[in-house]
């Protein structure tokens, strides 16, 4: 079934100036944003910036202090039923029942959501997960296990799902296989808020991003608006055996030349005429450029360390 909800119905999460504290500390400090119906949107930040609160305000398990909450035009606290019925949680720490197979763990929470096991199968279904609907929970790889925690966030088919960091601890090809049951999840017309640390992962999926830091938004925009306005740095690998670091510092134009692993990192806001000087130094087989990524402009506004980046 799919989501019925129109536009005219408004937005998925509306939220005005909220705040929230915890003792001493500010963990959300009016926080303002507002995720339209179908949008996949992430929600970005370093440790302790307050993502965590902030969905947990969104999905009606915390309070705020102060400001308007609104989701699926409806506020979450106190607990609406009607409301816990339209949203899909999945944590990170999701309970599974061990020792049932895939299949009956889910008609258990579909019996919960007091919906039938057709539902159960579609959202085994769903997540590619038919085949091995017979396998007890606790023989499931690490990435099927993801896929059904995902699965248990759908069975009662939400509008709005809230997934937090699904694909940590998954090998690149279970990611990859993540991600596409997730953007099936978005081509369903379902909202998603995301929150993850991959930046890659929001850079490919996220329509757009809000970045936290210290429980305010510091950016919100799609990756590629945040990248376009972010820095324009190149950077330029060059293998480390053909390029020393102190002549690489010594070129006009480069900002910045750090050794990772077996290349010279040089950034610069000048590729060609770095790139000549490197060829005339060092000739250009085997170097590389990498152009600015969403990960670029999240370490800038997050603050990278001074002396990460001129670790080796
Ligand atoms: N129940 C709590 N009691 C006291 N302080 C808390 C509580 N929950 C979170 N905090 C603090 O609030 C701040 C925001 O925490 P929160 O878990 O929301 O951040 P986060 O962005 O989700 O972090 P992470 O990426 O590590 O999960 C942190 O300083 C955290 O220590």
């Amino acid at each position: 079934m799919p989501p019925t909800a129109g536009p005219q119905d408004g937005p998925a999460v509306a939220l005005d100036t909220v705040h929230k504290r915890y003792g001493a500390v500010q963990a959300v400090d009016g926080v303002s944003l507002t995720v339209p119906r179908g949008e996949f949107f992430g929600l970005l930040g370093p440790n302790g910036a307050g993502k965590t609160t902030l969905v947990e305000i969104m999905e009606g398990q915390r309070r705020a202090d102060s400001g308007a909450v609104t989701v699926l035009g409806h506020s979450p606290w106190p607990r609406n039923p009607a409301l816990l019925a339209r949203i899909g949680v999945q944590t990170q720490s999701s309970a599974f029942f061990v020792r049932l197979t895939a299949r009956e763990h889910l008609r258990t929470v579909a019996a919960l959501y007091r919906v039938d096991d057709t539902a159960a199968e579609s959202a085994l279904a769903s997540v590619g997960l038919t085949e091995h609907g017979g396998t007890r929970v606790d023989d499931l790889s690490g990435g099927q296990r993801q896929r059904l925690a995902i699965a248990s966030a759908l069975v009662h088919q939400p509008e709005l799902i809230f997934l937090d960091e699904p694909t940590a601890a998954l090998d690149p090809q279970a990611r990859r296989t993540l991600w596409q049951v997730l953007r099936d999840l978005k081509g369903e017309g379902r909202t998603i808020v995301y929150t993850t640390h991959h930046l890659d992962e929001a850079e490919e999926l996220c329509d757009r991003v809000a970045i936290l830091v210290g429980g305010r938004v510091v950016a919100l925009d799609s990756p590629g608006r945040l990248i376009e306005q972010g820095s324009p740095t190149t950077r330029l690998l060059v293998p480390a055996a053909r390029l020393d670091l102190e002549t690489a510092r010594g070129i006009p134009g480069v900002e910045h030349a750090t050794l990772d692993g077996d290349s010279v990192v040089l950034e610069t806001l000048d590729a060609g005429s770095v790139l000549a000087a490197v060829d005339a130094l060092a000739g250009l087989r085997g170097v590389r450029t990498r152009t600015a990524g969403l990960e670029d402009v999240y370490l800038q506004l997050t603050g990278a360390p001074e002396d990460h980046r001129s670790q080796g």
